[in-house]
């Protein structure tokens, strides 16, 4: 499969788990020095490798024919900028959307947050599109591979396409089950202590680490 078939392949999945309605959420990866990302307004159920557009590390197009990229182009440029992440993946997931409307920090309640890094931070709230949102995620990311933007989304990144999407599949998973655990009473959040013997355990265990 091509790169871009690869990322329409991703962008479709991502539809199929729901963590995406219609056009809202986009997905790129690196490509050499290039970047691919999905175009603007792609309905990601249906993305195939014609909706994906090459970008030169500069944000400019490499076929000026082509459709616009995607509006968050901003936000995946600057999370290559400060990474090393070679996936990223956008999306307005139901439970990560409905805790970046309400909270400003998805605390660590269950240890499996820390594959992605610690408490989520939500990214202030600015328009769609716009260098200040791209400002506010590159932030929330700092020391993270996933992030919350406020009244909007998610974001998470990865070394593969498969990484990033499932790092948002995660953050969904617990974004729902801080919501779960709010309705039942307070939440019982890990000390940084027993954050950070899960981290030296896995560390022991090179979990996740099958070789
Ligand atoms: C208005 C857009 O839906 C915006 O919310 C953006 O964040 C998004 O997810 C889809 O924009 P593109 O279709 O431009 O990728």
């Amino acid at each position: 499969m091509s790169g871009r078939e690869q990322l329409a392949a991703a962008a479709r999945r991502v539809a199929a788990e729901g963590l995406v309605v219609g056009t809202g959420g986009n997905l790129s990866v690196r490509e050499g020095a290039d970047v691919l990302v999905t175009a603007s307004g792609v309905d990601l159920s249906r993305c195939t490798a014609d909706d994906v557009v090459a970008v030169a590390p500069d944000g400019t197009p490499r076929d000026p024919e082509a459709a616009a990229p995607t509006s968050e182009l901003p936000l995946h440029l600057g999370v290559y900028a400060d990474t090393d992440a070679l996936a990223v993946v956008h999306v307005h997931a139901p439970w990560s959307t409905a805790i970046a409307c309400v909270l400003d920090e998805l605390p660590v309640a269950h240890y499996q947050q820390l594959l992605l890094g610690g408490p989520i931070r939500v990214a202030p709230y600015a328009t769609f599109g716009t260098p200040e949102l791209a400002a506010g995620v590159r932030s929330a990311l700092e020391g993270r591979s996933a992030a919350l933007m406020a009244n909007h989304g998610a974001v998470a990144h990865g070394s593969s396409l498969e990484q990033a999407l499932e790092r948002a599949l995660l953050l969904e998973w617990l974004s729902a089950l801080h919501h779960r655990a709010s309705a039942l009473g307070p939440v019982r959040t890990l000390t940084e202590e027993q954050q950070h013997e899960v981290v030296l355990a896995a560390l022991a265990r090179h979990y996740g680490s099958p070789a």
